[in-house]
């Protein structure tokens, strides 16, 4: 049994390297990860185009292996997100360019060996019937979920607070996605922060919805910060995921309050590296 250094649960952890950190270039951000004690972290989508060049990709793949840090997951191309963009799953008349970054980000999967992909559903657009922006949902998620079996990978979905017009605010409306999908390499990303801040029922997601669970992420709410600048019980909720048979990872995806390395003193160093 690892040494849980006083916590309650003993899921591993993964640092997202697209909230913390930020304040380092992207390609020194997986070392200042290993220095802190991760073993493994999770990127958004870390290039500006769904086709990034070669040379890109590269650099990247050798900041990672520089670093000795596995990537256990990856958003795909979102669009925008600056812009306020949340994914293209829904988009009409971008599927091109969706199936060229599922295509791009599965091949840097295979070489990374990561296998999970967060595919971010899209905002309502302006003019475009929501039935028939789901009914494309439907195929571009059968897209994604077949182009990710071939590496033996899975698809999360998740809910989003903070964009008013992004569908998915609680698990239940992922869940329904996921019923009419039918595909089980897809599954549901619970972020504890979106799920509290959009008034989910934390207490049914972590004990009741825990097999159709493909990741957890944290933060605290209200804020977006590390675990203590808020009110989340998040140390509790963990532990009743593990106890409903919650097995996976857990991504520590917060905007530090602070230099990213002194936020992180809220979890034990020993507790870092066990993903
Ligand atoms: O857009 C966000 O807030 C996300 O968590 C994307 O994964």
């Amino acid at each position: 049994m690892a040494d849980l250094a006083g916590s309650r649960h003993a899921l591993p952890y993964v640092l997202n390297l697209s909230l913390v950190f930020t304040e380092l270039p992207l390609l020194d951000r997986a070392e200042a990860a290993r220095a802190a004690g991760f073993t493994a972290v999770e990127y958004w989508w870390p290039f500006e185009a769904p086709v990034p060049d070669d040379a890109e990709v590269d650099a990247f793949v050798a900041s990672v292996e520089r670093a000795g840090v596995a990537v256990t997951g990856l958003n795909f191309f979102p669009g925008d997100m600056a812009g306020g963009d949340r994914g293209l799953v829904t988009w009409p008349g971008r599927e091109d360019e969706f199936a060229r970054g599922i295509a791009s980000a599965i091949d840097l999967g295979e070489r990374l060996g990561c296998r999970r992909f967060n595919a971010l559903y899209g905002n309502r657009i302006d003019g475009a019937d929501p039935a028939g922006q789901d009914k494309l949902g439907l195929s571009n998620l059968a897209l994604a979920s077949d182009a990710a079996a071939r590496i033996g990978a899975e698809i999360v979905l998740e809910p989003l607070s903070g964009a008013e017009k992004y569908p998915l605010k609680t698990a239940d409306d992922v869940l329904k996605v996921l019923d009419e999908l039918g595909r089980d390499n897809v599954k549901l990303l619970a972020d504890l922060y979106h799920l509290a801040v959009n008034g989910d029922d934390l207490d049914t997601v972590t004990t009741v919805h825990t097999g159709r669970i493909g990741h957890v992420q944290i933060a605290d709410a209200p804020g977006r910060h590390q675990p203590g600048t808020g009110t989340l019980d998040i140390e509790g909720y963990l532990e009743k995921l593990q106890t409903a048979g919650y097995r996976g990872q857990v991504g520590v995806e917060y905007k530090p309050d602070g230099p990213s390395a002194e936020s992180l003193s809220w979890l034990p160093f020993e507790r870092r590296g066990l993903a």
